[in-house]
C-alpha cells in the first residue's frame, strides 16, 4: 500500500492538530510549574509562621514536632508536584519537536474497525483525556510496531495476549514540528528510516534508537521474565543501545516501584559513562547509576592497597614484552582471572575453616589488648561446621564483650588520669549534673569526687575505645591480606586444591612477583577481584538490596570473580550482561569465548541468551572488511549502507606517514566528517602521534583521565575507544611491529570497528599479518 496525496494531507493536518494539543499542554504545565514554585517559595519563607514552637514540656514539644512535620509534609508534597510537572513539561517540549515516529493500524480479533496507534517517546491524551493521540513506545500495544510487519500479530499485556491484524504500518520523519517524510512499510521497521539515521554523522553522545528498534533488539529490551539476560553481539550490533532502551523500558513498565537509582550500569571507563549519559534524559527518564568495576574496588580496597588500574595493566601487557617476567605475568593474569582460580579460592576458603586464618592484634595506644593468637584460638574453638562469616560474627561478639571487660580495668590506668587533667571545666560540670540527675551526688560525701572521677574516666575510656569497637564491628581484626599472601608464600598450597596439570607452569615465579607487590602494599589488577572475593568469603558478602537491575556492558572484560562479586553484591537485582568475545581485549580474556563465568550464576530456566548478528554502526564495506579479521566473522551481517571501501596505505617513513594522514584528514573533513579518531595501540604511541600532528591540525589527545570528548580530530589509544564510535577512523600504525601476536588481534579488530563511515589504515615497513588474510577486493591498497 502506498501513501496517497490525500493520506499526506491528512497526516500533515494531524501533526498540526497534535502539536496544538501539545502546545496547550506546555502552556498549562508552564503555568502550573510557576504557580507551584511560587507556593514553594512562599512556604519556605513563612515556614515558621505557621508553626508554634514550644518545648516547655513533653506535650508541648510533641505538638511542636507534629506541627513542624505537617508543615514539612505540605512543603514536600508541593516539591514533588513541582518535580512531576517540570518533568512533564520537559517531555512535552521534546514531544513538540517530534510528536511521533510511527503508526500501526490494528484490528483486534472480534472487532471490525482498526485503531490507529501513533508511537512517540511519551503518551499524550486528547483535550478531553479520553483518547490516546500518542502512545508511549513502551506501552504494551507499541510492541506490535517493532515485532510485526502488516498482517496477523499479537502483543502481551499484563492480563494476557491480544491478537489481531495490523492493517497499516507507517513511519514518519517529523523534525522541529514539521512532517518531512512519511512512508508505509512492509518489513518490521523499514530500512529507509534506518538508512537515514545511520547515515548521519557520529555524535559525541549516544542517541536513542526508539524509532528504529529492530525485532531482535526489542526482545532484549522488553524481556521481563529472566533473572539473567545475556546478550552476545557483534561490534556495532546495538548491545549498548539495547541496554539503554531496556533501562528506559523498565523504568516505564515498573514506574510505580522502580526508581532510576535502583538501576546500576557497570561500564568500561569514564569516557563511555559520559558517552551514554544522554540517552535516558533524551527519552524523558532520569539516568541510572553508573560506575566502573575499578571505582567500586577503589571504594572497597583503596584504603588498604595501591590498586593497579586496568589500563596500567593493559599498557604493561602491550608494551613490556621485553621484560624478563613478562610471560609469567601474562600467565598469572590469565590464571588469576580464571574460573579455575575461583575454584582454588573456594577450596582455600573451605580449608581455612580448619586452619590457616590470620588475625590482627587488637591494639590500643601501642599496647596489645588482645593478641592475634588469642583471636585465632577463639575462632578455631568455634563449631567448625559453621560458615566462616558466621564464626567471624561470633568472634566479633566475643571481642566486644572482652573489650567491655577491658574497658573497666582500663579506667584505673595512669593514662586515664593524664586524660582527666586535659578535660575542661565544662566536662566536670556535665559530670556533676549527670550525677545529680541520677541522685548520686549528695554534696556532703567524700566519695563524691571519686564518683565524679569514675564517671569521667568511664567516659574517656568509652570514647577512646569507640574506634576499637567500630573496627571489631567492621571485622577489621581479620588479616585478609595475610591470608591472601599465604597462598603465594606457600606455593605448594596450590597443588592441594588443583590437579598438577591445571597449575600454571610458572607458578613459583608468579608467587614471587605477587609477594613482591603485596609487600609494597600494591595489588595488581588481576589480584583485585580474587582478593576481594576471598575477603568476602571470610567476612560475608556485602550486599545492596535496594538495586533491582544491574547492567554490565562490555562484559567480555569481566572475570568470573567479578561476575560472582557483582551478583552477590546485588542479591535482589536482575542482571543484563552484554558483550562481544571478539572484543575481549584484556589479557585474561583473550582465549575465552563464552559467558561461562556468568551463565553459571543462575539456573538455566532463569537465564535467557540473545544473539545479535547484524552490525549497524559501520557501512557495509567496513563490516565486510573488519569481519575478516576474526574467526567466525562471516556470521556478522552488515546493514546495507554504502560507503567508501577501507584503505591501507604504506608509508616509506614517519614524515611521509604524517603527511599522508594529514591530507587524508583534510579530505575527510571536506567530506563533512566531524569526528575523526586516530587510533593508536597504546598511550605512548598516541602521545608520539600527537607530538607529530598537533602543529599541522587541531586535535585532542585522549587519555585515561579524559571524561568526555567533542567533535573534531582525536588521538586515542585503542582500549579507550571501546564502546564509542567515530565518523571516521585512522589506524595510525597497522604494521607487523604493532599488531602481530594473536593476543593483539581483538584489540586491532575493536579499533577498526569504531568507524561508522570511513576507515583508513597506515603502516611503515611490514603490514600486520592480520591484514594478509583479507580478500584484496575488500580494500584499496596504496603502496
Ligand atoms: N535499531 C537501531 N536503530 C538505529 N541505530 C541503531 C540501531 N541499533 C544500533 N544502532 C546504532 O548502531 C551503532 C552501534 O550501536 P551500539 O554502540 O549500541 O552497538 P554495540 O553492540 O554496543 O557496539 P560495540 O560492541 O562495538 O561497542 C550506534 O550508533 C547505534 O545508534
Amino acid at each position: 500500500m502506498s501513501v496517497t496525496d490525500q493520506d499526506k494531507r491528512e497526516e500533515v493536518e494531524r501533526v498540526s492538530q497534535v502539536i496544538a494539543v501539545i502546545n496547550n499542554r506546555i502552556d498549562a504545565l508552564a503555568q502550573q510549574v510557576s504557580e507551584v514554585s511560587t507556593d514553594i517559595v512562599g512556604i519556605r519563607k513563612h515556614f515558621w509562621d505557621d508553626v508554634t514552637v514550644n518545648f516547655e514540656d513533653v506535650t508541648e514539644a510533641a505538638e511542636t514536632y507534629a506541627s513542624i512535620k505537617q508543615q514539612a509534609e505540605v512543603l514536600s508534597e508541593r516539591e514533588r508536584s513541582h518535580r512531576h510537572a517540570l518533568k512533564q513539561l520537559k517531555t512535552m517540549k521534546r514531544l513538540v519537536q517530534t510528536p511521533y515516529f510511527g503508526r500501526i493500524d490494528f484490528v483486534e480479533a472480534g472487532e471490525d474497525s482498526a485503531e490507529s496507534i501513533y508511537l512517540g517517546i511519551a503518551s499524550l491524551l486528547d483535550e478531553k483525556d479520553e483518547h490516546f493521540l500518542i502512545y508511549d513506545w513502551r506501552a504494551p500495544i507499541s510492541s506490535l510496531y517493532y515485532d510485526y510487519p502488516p498482517g496477523p500479530a499479537q502483543y502481551e499485556t499484563p492480563s494476557g495476549s491480544i491478537a489481531g491484524e495490523i492493517t497499516c504500518k507507517r513511519q514518519y520523519m517529523i523534525r522541529d514540528g514539521q512532517l518531512l517524510h512519511l512512508f508505509d512499510t512492509s518489513v518490521t521497521i523499514g530500512d529507509e528510516l534506518l538508512q537515514e539515521v545511520l547515515g548521519k554523522q557520529a555524535d559525541t553522545q549516544m542517541k536513542s534508537i526508539v524509532a528504529t528498534i529492530q525485532k531482535d533488539q526489542n526482545q532484549i529490551i522488553r524481556n521481563e521474565k529472566s533473572k539473567l539476560v545475556i546478550v552476545s553481539g557483534a561490534a556495532g550490533s546495538g548491545k549498548t543501545s539495547a541496554a539503554m532502551q531496556r533501562i528506559a523500558y523498565l523504568l516505564y513498565r515498573y514506574r510505580k516501584t522502580l526508581q532510576a537509582e535502583q538501576v546500576v550500569l557497570f561500564s568500561p571507563n569514564s569516557l563511555f559513562n559520559s558517552y551514554v549519559s544522554t540517552v535516558l534524559p533524551e527519552l524523558g527518564e532520569e539516568n541510572m547509576q553508573q560506575t566502573t568495576f575499578q571505582e567500586y574496588t577503589e571504594h572497597r580496597l583503596g584504603a588498604y592497597f595501591d590498586l593497579e588500574h586496568p589500563l596500567e595493566q593493559m599498557e604493561y601487557v602491550l608494551c613490556s614484552m621485553q621484560e624478563p617476567e613478562y610471560n609469567a605475568r601474562l600467565e598469572g593474569i590469565r590464571f588469576k582471572s580464571s574460573a579455575l582460580f575461583m575454584q582454588v579460592i573456594d577450596h582455600y576458603a573451605e580449608s581455612l575453616k580448619r586452619s590457616g586464618l590470620h588475625f590482627h592484634d587488637l591494639t590500643f595506644l601501642d599496647r596489645t589488648l588482645i593478641p592475634s593468637d588469642q583471636i585465632h584460638d577463639y575462632f578455631y574453638s568455634l563449631d567448625p561446621s559453621l560458615p566462616i562469616p558466621n564464626r567471624m560474627s561470633l568472634v566479633a561478639r566475643w571481642l566486644l564483650a572482652e573489650l567491655k571487660r577491658l574497658e573497666r580495668t582500663e579506667r584505673n590506668k595512669p593514662w586515664v588520669d593524664d586524660e582527666l587533667e586535659l578535660l575542661d571545666k565544662e566536662d566536670f560540670v556535665k559530670a556533676y549534673q549527670s550525677l545529680r540527675r541520677k541522685n548520686q551526688y549528695r554534696d556532703d560525701s567524700f566519695d563524691d569526687f571519686d564518683r565524679e572521677r569514675d564517671l569521667l574516666a568511664a567516659r574517656i575510656v568509652t570514647r577512646l575505645f569507640k574506634p576499637l569497637r567500630a573496627e571489631i564491628q567492621e571485622l577489621g581484626f581479620i588479616d585478609s591480606q595475610a591470608v591472601y599472601r599465604q597462598l603465594f608464600s606457600q606455593p605448594e598450597l596450590l597443588s592441594s586444591f588443583l590437579p598438577a596439570a591445571d597449575c600454571p607452569e610458572d607458578w613459583t615465579t608468579i608467587c614471587a612477583h605477587t609477594l613482591e607487590r603485596l609487600d609494597h602494599k600494591q595489588l595488581a589488577y588481576e589480584d583485585i577481584p580474587a582478593f576481594l572475593y576471598l575477603k568476602e568469603r571470610l567476612e560475608g558478602f556485602q550486599t545492596n538490596t535496594l538495586v533491582r537491575h544491574v547492567f554490565i556492558d562490555e562484559a567480555q572484560d569481566y572475570s568470573p570473580f567479578q561476575f560472582a562479586l557483582i551478583q552477590r553484591l546485588f542479591p535482589r537485582a536482575k542482571m543484563t550482561v552484554l558483550g562481544d568475545w571478539n572484543q575481549a581485549i584484556y589479557a585474561h580474556a583473550y582465549d575465552s569465548s563464552s559467558f561461562e563465568g556468568v551463565s553459571s550464576l543462575y539456573e538455566p530456566e532463569q537465564t535467557e541468551m540473545f544473539l545479535l548478528t547484524k552490525s549497524y554502526r559501520s557501512t557495509r564495506p567496513i563490516v565486510l572488511f573488519t569481519r575478516q579479521l576474526i574467526a567466525g566473522g562471516e556470521q556478522i551481517e552488515p546493514f546495507h549502507r554504502d560507503g567508501l571501501v577501507p584503505s591501507i596505505t604504506s608509508a616509506a617513513h614517519e614524515a611521509a606517514r604524517i603527511d599522508m594522514i594529514h591530507s587524508r584528514i583534510l579530505e575527510m573533513q571536506k567530506n563533512g566528517h566531524q569526528t575523526i579518531a586516530i587510533i593508536t595501540k597504546t598511550a605512548a604511541e598516541a602521545e608520539k602521534a600527537y607530538q607529530q600532528l598537533h602543529e599541522l591540525i587541531t586535535l585532542r589527545l585522549i587519555s585515561s583521565h579524559t571524561i568526555s570528548f567533542d567533535t573534531g580530530v582525536l588521538i586515542i589509544p585503542s582500549y579507550l575507544a571501546k564502546g564509542v564510535e567515530f565518523d571516521a577512523v585512522v589506524i595510525y600504525d597497522a604494521s607487523r611491529a604493532q599488531y602481530q601476536h594473536e593476543r593483539e588481534r581483538k584489540l586491532f579488530y575493536t579499533a577498526c570497528t569504531r568507524a561508522m563511515h570511513e576507515l583508513h589504515l597506515f603502516y611503515i615497513g611490514e603490514i600486520s599479518p592480520f591484514l594478509l588474510d583479507i580478500s584484496p577486493d575488500s580494500y584499496v591498497w596504496n603502496h
